[in-house]
């Protein structure tokens, strides 16, 4: 009998997909030990720093690994943690992904406390699969799996199929060990060589293991070999983890008091990474996790980026890291974005026949995020910066070219006119030779020109740098006075530019002299000469000094529309606390909890199928910390508002639009049912004004008397009132999912007539 070690599992994902709760039951069926990697670094104090942007201690991945690595080379581990890209590949002998449709993670986050920048950037993580692809670049794909973790059903799913895995592996490898016994050396197994000996799981066909033949739950402890067949592995996930059929359904209560690490990033700029990933992924791998349903909120592509973990949301976080681009750009998720999206081609926007792979609501927000920086007066500040750093550049090589001829001018007449012309004219000043004309040229001016050019490019560069600092999008564009302060340096700018240019223009003309013809002859005409290298230098410095200008203007315009920011977000959070109804903040707001965009999807058709009546309730208002136990209130609107938002693409309008006759179908047969029993009670109720008040016998009472029981008893009657709810609501969500296809179809007629 053979003892086998038993398998590593790494469960990762999002905070918040059920990497835990998962990984408990796990542990509690299989006998593996469960380490969860948060708990590990907060016991042994694993950190490395605190990272001020997510509050939270920097995990130390070093140590974490030099803790583990013991425990590991034993088995029979399973790992829980949100990134796994810094765990030795050779630990693992399958990873799982855990995947949870948008919807459910948002609810799961905010009931946990999460809020702003915070909860965005778990959730935009999960929507570009960033775990996923972080472990499909650290493990081999075949032992890479994606786990659907939106229900109970999923979580019992999952545990299934997961010890089932385990259970073929065991059994795999064991027969594979008696039946090739040389190709592991001494005999001695090791876990790490189960997946190398394995087939992928693709050679094999699906479902062929029967449950019956398993052993409840073998890897508590270790294995004895048993069978000599090679199995079949058993099923895997077939659909996506993501999308309409995992839709939500659980209400999650639990405050996560867990310690939040934010795991150390590596040192090289994410761009780099980037790049080599990309080229790395065009060669090697490919992209195997199918393309999400049209109407999930996911990307076809994936972003790397880290998922921001940490105890509590910063309570200084202004505002303006709610705007990815801008006002977080700076975030490393934001900046993950950035350089992998910069590397893509951008799609048509506008064209409907293009919409194949990628939705129409994908599209604009990969657009929008990859441009919305640069779109803002932020951004079009940067991209001036650029422009007047050429153009900077320019004249300094243009200026620096001619710098001969200043010395030669020197050589010959000093810095002194009135010498020059004294000793050349007999003494005669300008004025008094050329008539009195008041021309005076004390000599060339050059190097104020580039001293100019040189100190306004510094200025410049330090401009550029800090304005796409996190710092300059949160803390200076937050503050009343920097726009200014960065108007003033650009007017200031523009002003030496323009005295560098007309020093220029003066020294290219020798301050005029070179239109007298007695002066613009013989030797002295080649200093009048106006090479191409001095034209150029004009024109750059006129136009850098034009950018200049434009780019005090444009901080001027951003003064504005930030002051502008900072009231809309006071009133939105004034109006907020009053408890007004959430449509009346502006749409262009930026209050910290984005409730408007928030997927709050409460239900007006209540378990039981009843409909509900839509409650708006007063949303809370969380500063600060969230206090321990705090769960927050739900803001409850009607389900098809949050579930039919605007159509974005012709699919889209076909969906609303099945769903439309659909339960049109269903509300015209109500609509009869009840119209006729509204009808009926109309009847009865003329029935019951017409009954005689006196009754002249007693069995004229009790026919009375039964025809009210009867009335009181139809009118109250469950079924009539769940009909006419229904009918009420049916007639609601139909007038909302036609007026959505109406402004669709209003839109896109708009953009025919348009193109
Ligand atoms: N399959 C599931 N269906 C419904 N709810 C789930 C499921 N899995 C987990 N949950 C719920 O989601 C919430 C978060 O789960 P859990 O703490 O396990 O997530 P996590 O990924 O371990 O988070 P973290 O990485 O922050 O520790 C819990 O309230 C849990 O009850």
């Amino acid at each position: 009998m053979k003892i086998m070690k038993r398998p590593n599992i790494l469960l990762t994902g999002t905070p918040g997909v059920g990497k835990t709760t998962l990984g408990k039951e796990l542990a509690q069926r299989t006998g593996l030990t469960y380490v969860n990697v948060g708990d590990l670094a907060q016991e042994g104090q694993l950190y490395e720093g605190f990272d001020e942007e997510y509050q939270c201690p920097i995990l130390d991945e070093d140590r974490v690994v030099d803790e583990l690595e013991d425990k590991m080379g034993d088995g029979g581990i399973i790992i829980d943690y949100h990134g796994c890209d810094f765990f030795p590949e050779r630990w693992f002998d399958i990873v799982f992904v855990l995947r949870t449709d948008n919807t459910n993670l948002y609810n799961r986050l905010e009931s946990r406390g999460y809020t702003g920048k915070k909860l965005q950037d778990n959730v935009q993580c999960e929507i570009f699969q960033t775990i996923y692809e972080e472990a499909m670049e650290a493990y081999k794909e075949e032992i890479v799996h994606q786990l659907p973790s939106n229900t109970p059903e999923d979580l019992e799913r999952n545990l299934e199929q997961i010890v089932q895995q385990c259970n073929y592996r065991t059994q795999f490898t064991q027969a594979a060990r008696r039946t090739i016994p040389m190709s592991f050396g001494n005999g001695s197994a090791s876990h790490f060589d189960w997946v190398r000996d394995m087939p992928h799981y693709d050679q094999v066909p699906i479902g062929s293991l029967p449950w019956g033949q398993q052993a409840p739950y073998p890897l508590g402890g270790e294995v004895a070999a048993s069978s000599y067949d090679s199995l079949p592995p058993p099923p895997l996930p077939e659909n996506p983890p993501v999308g309409p059929d995992f839709y939500p359904s659980d209400v999650e209560d639990q405050v996560d008091d867990a310690m939040d690490i934010k795991p150390v990033r590596r040192f090289i700029p994410d761009s780099v990474k980037n790049f080599f990933r990309a080229s790395g992924n065009q060669g090697s791998k490919k992209w195997t996790f199918p393309p999400p349903p049209p109407d999930v909120n996911t990307t076809t592509e994936g972003v790397l980026c880290s998922p921001p973990h940490s105890r509590a949301p910063s309570p200084t976080a202004p505002s303006s890291y709610l705007d990815p681009y801008g006002g977080s750009g700076g975030s490393y998720n934001s900046r993950k974005e950035q350089a992998t999206l910069l590397g893509e081609p951008l799609e048509s926007v506008s064209g409907r026949s293009l919409q194949t792979a990628m939705t129409y609501s994908e599209k604009v927000e990969e657009y929008n995020q990859r441009y919305a920086y640069m779109k803002s007066w932020a951004g079009l500040l940067r991209i001036l910066g650029c422009a007047e750093l050429l153009l900077g550049a320019a004249v300094f090589a243009c200026v620096c070219a001619y710098v001969h001829k200043d010395n030669e001018w020197f050589n010959m007449f000093g810095y002194s006119m009135h010498s020059v012309y004294g000793g050349m004219y007999g003494g005669t000043s300008m004025g008094g030779m050329y008539g009195g004309t008041g021309m005076s040229y004390s000599g060339p001016l050059t190097p104020f020109v580039i001293v100019v050019a040189g100190m306004a490019w510094i200025v410049t560069v330090i401009l550029v740098v800090l304005g796409m600092t996190m710092y300059y999008r949160t803390i200076l564009l937050d503050s009343s006075w920097w726009p200014i302060t960065e108007s003033v340096i650009n007017l200031a700018l523009a002003l030496l530019y323009l005295s560098a240019a007309i020093v220029y223009v003066r020294d290219t003309v020798r301050g005029g002299l070179c239109y007298y013809p007695h002066f613009n002859a013989g030797p002295n005409a080649g200093f009048c000469r106006t090479e191409a290298g001095q034209n150029a230098a004009i024109i750059f410095l006129f136009l850098n000094m034009l950018l200049y200008l434009v780019g005090a203007g444009v901080c001027l315009k951003l003064w504005r529309h930030e002051a502008a920011r900072m009231r809309r977000e006071r009133m939105g959070q004034d109006m907020k606390s009053e408890g007004l109804p959430l449509n009346m903040i502006g749409a262009g707001s930026s209050v910290s909890v984005p409730i408007q965009t928030a997927p709050v999807m409460a239900s007006s058709e209540s378990y039981d199928g009843k409909p509900v009546n839509p409650v708006m309730m007063e949303p809370e208002i969380l500063r600060g910390h969230i206090p321990a136990g705090h769960i927050p209130k739900p803001v409850v609107i009607a389900d098809y508002v949050a579930k039919y938002p605007t159509i974005q693409s012709d699919e889209e309008r076909e969906r609303y639009k099945a769903v439309f006759n659909d339960q049109y179908a269903e509300y015209k047969e109500l609509h009869a049912e009840v119209q006729v029993l509204t009808q009926k009670f109309e009847e009865m109720d003329n029935l019951m004004r017409n009954l005689p008040q006196q009754p002249s016998s007693k069995i004229e009472q009790e026919r009375i008397n039964s025809i009210i029981q009867d009335y009181n008893r139809k009118k109250a009657d469950p079924t009539y009132q769940e009909k006419r709810e229904r009918c009420e609501y049916l007639k609601s969500k139909l007038a909302h999912i036609k007026q959505k296809i109406q402004e669709y179809d209003k839109v896109m007629d708009w953009n025919d007539g348009y193109s």
